[in-house]
Order: C-alpha cells, then sequence, then structure tokens
C-alpha cells in the first residue's frame, strides 16, 4: 500500500506551475538564438519542466515503461538497416512505408508498426496512413557520427542499465568497483569489457564514430579561451621534429589530436595517436602529420618524456585501481618539470550538475562500474598515483574540463 492516492497519479502533476512557466517562457522569448547555448539551455530546462507539469504521473510511467523503450528499438533498427540513409537521400519528399520496406528487405507490418510509433512520439513525421517524412532529427540519424552510437550504446550496453536493478541487489546494494564484475557484464553474461565486447560484436566502428558524435557543438579544450595552448604547452617545448609533442592516449581513430593539428598547425615536435591495434587498424583517414601507434594503455609508455600525454574519456571507464595503472605508466614516462599530463573530462559538481554529465556518470555506473569524478575524486586519485592537479580549465555546462597535472 502506498500513502498516497491514486488520485495524485491521474491528475497533472504540476498544473499551477504551467502558467508562470509559460511567462516566463514568453519573456526570454528574445534571449533565444541558435547561437546563445546557454540561453536555449535555460529554455529546454523551462519547457522539460512544462512537459512534467502537464502530464499525469500515469502517463510519465507510461511514456517510461512503454513509449520510451519500443522507440529506442524502432530508431535502433531505422540505423541497423539504413533506414534513415534512405530517407534522408530520398531527400523531404513523403516517402511510403512498402517502397522502403521493399528497398531494404524488411517486412512491411514491421516496418508500418515501427514508423507509425516513431511519428506519434515525433521522431518522423506522419503524412497519411503509412507514409511519412523525416524531420532534422530522423534525417540526422543518417550522420554516421549522430545515428551510429545507438547501436553500440543502446544494444550493445544499456542493458547493464536495464538491469542494474537486479545486479545491483545481488551486489547488495554496494557501489560496484570491479572493472571485472560491472552490470554490463551481468546483463549480457560476458567476461569481455566494453571495449573488447563492441568489437566482438561488430560495433567498433559504429562506436568510434559515437565517439566523433559527442564532442560536436561542444568547445575544445585547445581553443584559446579554453586552455591557454601556447603559453602552457608550445612556449619551453622542445623543438626537434622526433620529440613527441602530444601524445593522445586512447585517442581513438584520432578527432582530438586531428583537432589539435587543424587549430595549432606549427606545433613543435611530433603528434601520436595511440590505441588498441583493433581501433588503430580501423582508421580511415588520419593526417600524415600525426604518427599512429598501436598500445596498450597498461604497457609500459615506448614514448618517454613527451611535452604532454593527453586522455580524453578514457579515465572515467575505469575504477581507480585500473586508472592507477594506466597513470603509473605514463608518470613513469613524464620526464620531471618538463612533461604535463593533460585529462579531458568532466569534474562533476557534488550539486547542480548538468544533465548530460548526470546521464554519463549512469553509463560509467551502470556498463563500466566506474564513474564521473568530482574535484575531491581527481584529487586523490592523482594523489594516489604520484601526480599533483596544477589546474583545472573549465569548459562550461555539458563541456568536459581539463586538467593540468605535473608530477608531484
Ligand atoms: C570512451 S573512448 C574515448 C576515445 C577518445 N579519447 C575520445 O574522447 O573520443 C575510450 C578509448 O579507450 C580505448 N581503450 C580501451 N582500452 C584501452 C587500452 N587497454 N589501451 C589503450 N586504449 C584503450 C578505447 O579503444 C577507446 O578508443
Amino acid at each position: 500500500m502506498s500513502p498516497v492516492d491514486v488520485s495524485v497519479a491521474l491528475a497533472p502533476a504540476d498544473l499551477q506551475a504551467v502558467p508562470k512557466l509559460l511567462e516566463d517562457m514568453t519573456k526570454d522569448l528574445g534571449k533565444l538564438n541558435a547561437e546563445d547555448q546557454e540561453a536555449r539551455h535555460e529554455f529546454l530546462l523551462k519547457a522539460r519542466t512544462l512537459v512534467q507539469s502537464l502530464e499525469t504521473p500515469r502517463e510519465t510511467m507510461i511514456k517510461h515503461c512503454w513509449a520510451q523503450a519500443g522507440a529506442l528499438a524502432g530508431l535502433q533498427l531505422g540505423v541497423d538497416t539504413g533506414l534513415w540513409k534512405l530517407m534522408a537521400k530520398n531527400g523531404d519528399e513523403p516517402q511510403k512505408v512498402g517502397d522502403l520496406a521493399d528497398a531494404l528487405g524488411i517486412e512491411k507490418p514491421l516496418l508500418s508498426r515501427m514508423m507509425r510509433h516513431l511519428g506519434a512520439m515525433g521522431y518522423v513525421v506522419e503524412v497519411g496512413e503509412d507514409v511519412y517524412k523525416t524531420n532534422n532529427f530522423s534525417k540526422s540519424l543518417s550522420i554516421p557520427i549522430i545515428g551510429d552510437g545507438y547501436l553500440p550504446m543502446l544494444s550493445g550496453g544499456s542493458c547493464g542499465a536495464m538491469r542494474f536493478p537486479e545486479y545491483a541487489r545481488k551486489n547488495n546494494w554496494r557501489e560496484p568497483t570491479d572493472a571485472h564484475n560491472t552490470a554490463m557484464h551481468y546483463a549480457y553474461n560476458t567476461k569481455l569489457d566494453f571495449f573488447a565486447r563492441q568489437h566482438e560484436i561488430g560495433y567498433g566502428e559504429h562506436f568510434n564514430h559515437h565517439m566523433g558524435g559527442y564532442r560536436q557543438g561542444r568547445l575544445p579544450w585547445m581553443d584559446p579561451s579554453f586552455y591557454p595552448v601556447k603559453e602552457r604547452l608550445i612556449e619551453g617545448a622542445d623543438s626537434s621534429p622526433d620529440v613527441p609533442f602530444l601524445i593522445d592516449i586512447g585517442g581513438s581513430v584520432g578527432h582530438d589530436v586531428s583537432q589539435f593539428l587543424k587549430m595549432w598547425p606549427d606545433h613543435p615536435g611530433k603528434l601520436v595517436l595511440q590505441d588498441l591495434g583493433v581501433v588503430v587498424n580501423q582508421i580511415k583517414d588520419l593526417d600524415p602529420g600525426i604518427q599512429r601507434m598501436e598500445y596498450d594503455f597498461h604497457a609500459p609508455q615506448p614514448l618517454k618524456g613527451a611535452r604532454a600525454y593527453y586522455m580524453h574519456s578514457c579515465l572515467h571507464d575505469w575504477p581507480d585501481s585500473v586508472c592507477l595503472s594506466i597513470l603509473g605508466r605514463i608518470k613513469e614516462a613524464m620526464k620531471p618539470g618538463y612533461s604535463k599530463l593533460l585529462i579531458n573530462e568532466n569534474v562533476i559538481p557534488t550539486e547542480d550538475a548538468w544533465w548530460e554529465t548526470t546521464a554519463l556518470d549512469m553509463v560509467m555506473l551502470t556498463y563500466f562500474a566506474s564513474r564521473e569524478r568530482t574535484r575531491t575524486d581527481w584529487e586523490n586519485l592523482m594523489e594516489k598515483a604520484g601526480l599533483k592537479i596544477v589546474k583545472i580549465y573549465g569548459g562550461g555546462h555539458g563541456v568536459e574540463s581539463l586538467l593540468e597535472i605535473e608530477l608531484a
């Protein structure tokens, strides 16, 4: 028995909030434009509160338990079958489900039901019976760095989140910290870590594309308004062409290091991209100015005395015990008084965190038994590793910080 009467679940969650929200949004309408991210984010939060206020708790429950799971199934089916690419290629005209189904080899009733739900949820535009158009969202799913992530992150990982309560119960509701016994391992009955498993199930390249997608629209750390690259890295660096200048460890197919080369073409020394062999071998296009190297970050670092060892979204994938091994290999290679370790990751605030950051923390919890780290978490980790944080450069809402670190 609940102490709450069912009438609470059947009435709008907060109808009284609606007039004020609408009034505020109307008042701030002039601030809304595509360039001002902060103003747009403020609007989005208000719009979300507006929807949550208008919905009855029962409707929100149905949305979670039925609608969102079904929509994610349909969106993934569209990525997997090439539906979004075909619809984008066909253009903005209304498209018949029968023609799309024939072209893709999908049984028409299956595609018809999926499209009907995606239309009802607003992800495609329903023009008539079994006739749909794309909108900018479904059109964007045809872009590999936007669409491909649905397969590794949802089909390939999200069962860890869906079965998390079961896993947590079996582990007596302790916070998971064992990289070999995560909810992802439990849900998929696998011994492989997330990355090895993605490659085994054929989603390795999809995941690389997702790594190209999540960063879009964010200010990169190498922008002078974010981190003073010239003053902190270039000035004082060894200018011999063979000396490593910046090494991107776990750099995927080179998204960051390529951007660095574009923004700082006159950098001294060498730029190097390191990742597992399976990833490095998937690189299709890398500027010849960047050296690619197969490397497991638990093995001794072959390149000693670089100006900067750099890692983006790698340490958050692992609990502290594993990070200490990774950091140990970097520390051994650092030249005292010269080398820096740069970490591009979230420093999650202990209150008022941004939803993209809390969402990533849930990915870390349920796929990796790891976490987005607070400032104190980072300080403790670096202290244990024999390193010290010199300064944390902030990137704003939803943008990772840059931690500049030296030998302690
Ligand atoms: C979350 S991705 C981040 C990729 C890239 N830094 C970015 O932000 O786009 C983590 C990366 O770590 C790599 N990785 C995982 N285990 C590794 C290992 N043992 N040695 C080197 N790289 C590894 C993965 O292949 C993947 O590219």
